[in-house]
């Protein structure tokens, strides 16, 4: 066969996300839509709708996945790959379904997907799987063709996402004040879920006790710590923890939350904390408001000096770790055995999700996985 593209078979990239709110008339609808059927209490939804009010109803990641769409493509150009981005959402527009359809319209047929979730979840994986299905059955239901569409290995723990973040925590140290630097502690921290949903995270049998979304979230931790003791000389404590939780307060999630974690490093002592928030792609929300203003907030009521270190965003490494994982999956799907970059201890996680894999309360239709209806 002459003349495949690197990319075969795929034709189009799908940039998916979760959407955020463009101005104050737009909050509340956001968040009816992600919130519809989760159970979350009304309380904690007029809080979360304060904190989009407090920067104007904008939420920063539609903004931020602008820039990594441009990135991507400018990416792909560069290195003379002719794949065609689109970008869909999961709770404000452009929708998924919308972005499906027009890929349709297209001509395409078989699209990969980056998700702007770097971990095993079901928030940040199933849940992406279910609403590809939702879309699915919308275009059938409309008689269109449907494409095959796959979703790209998790790539928490690739070169490209891993670096910019060392690279972040670095920085976000020197900028503290000098007397404090070398006694800094470094604080990673990620979305808490419930404990039940962390616990059967991941492929039933890979990671034992605990689930995947710890496993890996701690092998990121232990990497960048390593990296930043060897760049620093300092053999510094390094912790995860938790933030943005939701649920009702009887349900557990994962703890410590970041707020009490500065308070008991600073009862014993702790002369300054750099927060690394790995769980996130981007500086959206969660990060602008529960670290940047909260955790921040907590900080200089207790007198403990704080820096916070960027996410990747549309750093050029990632945009060049997306082309590296597409053109990848694209071998593999070819049938060849690709090199597949790595950190850490866990090794490069599955191309296609098994049965089980991270699994919904309630079971409903995923696609791009083992178990999905779709081919
Ligand atoms: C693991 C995870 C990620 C990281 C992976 C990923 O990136 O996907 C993530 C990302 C995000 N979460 C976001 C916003 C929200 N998440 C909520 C609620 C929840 N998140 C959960 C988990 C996660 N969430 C969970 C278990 C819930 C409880 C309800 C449920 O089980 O569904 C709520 C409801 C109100 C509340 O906070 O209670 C909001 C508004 C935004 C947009 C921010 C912006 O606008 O800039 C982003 C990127
Ligand atoms: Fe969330």
């Amino acid at each position: 066969m002459p003349d495949q593209p690197a990319h075969a078979p795929y034709d189009a990239l799908l940039l998916l996300s979760f959407g955020g709110p463009e101005g104050p008339d737009d909050v509340v609808p956001f968040l009816e839509n992600v919130t519809r059927g989760r159970g979350i209490p009304r309380e904690r939804l007029k809080e979360v709708g304060q904190h989009y009010f407090l920067f104007g109803g904008v939420s920063p990641i539609n903004d931020q996945n602008r820039e990594l769409l441009a990135a991507l493509r400018a990416e792909f150009t560069a290195h003379g790959l002719d794949l065609p981005v689109y970008w869909g959402n999961r709770n404000w527009a452009p929708y998924l379904t919308d972005t499906l359809r027009q890929l349709v319209a297209d001509g395409h047929r078989r699209v990969l997907t980056l998700a702007t979730s770097a971990y095993a979840s079901y928030s940040g994986c199933r849940q992406y799987r279910e609403n590809l299905a939702d879309a699915l059955a919308a275009l059938e239901a409309e008689g269109l063709p449907l494409p095959r569409v796959d979703k790209l290995r998790h790539y928490f723990n690739h070169p490209g996402f891993v670096g910019p973040m060392v690279e972040a925590a670095l920085a976000a140290l020197a900028g503290l004040p000098a007397d404090v630097r070398d006694g800094a502690q470094l604080a990673f921290t990620t979305h808490s879920i419930p404990t039940a949903a962390a616990d059967t995270s991941g492929p039933a049998e890979a990671h034992g006790d605990g689930g995947a979304y710890v496993a890996q979230h701690l092998d990121v931790a232990r990497t960048i710590a390593d990296a930043v003791r060897k760049e620093t000389g300092v053999d510094r404590p390094w912790h995860l923890v938790y933030q943005s939780r939701s649920g009702a307060p009887h349900i557990p999630w994962l703890e410590p939350d970041i707020c009490d974690h500065l308070e008991a490093v600073h009862a014993e002592g702790a002369p300054a904390v750099v927060m690394v928030p790995i769980g996130f792609v981007s500086d959206h929300m969660e990060v602008k408001y529960d670290l940047d203003t909260e955790a921040t907030a907590k900080a200089a009521e207790l007198g403990l000096p704080v820096a916070r270190a960027a996410t990747v965003g549309a750093d050029p490494r990632f945009a060049a770790a997306v082309r590296e994982l597409v053109l990848e999956r694209a071998a593999a799907e070819r049938g060849a055995r690709p090199e597949r970059c790595a950190l850490g201890a866990l090794g490069p996680s599955h191309d296609l999700c098994p049965v089980g894999c991270c699994p919904a309360r309630a079971p409903r239709p995923a696609a791009a996985g083992a178990d999905s209806p779709y081919a």
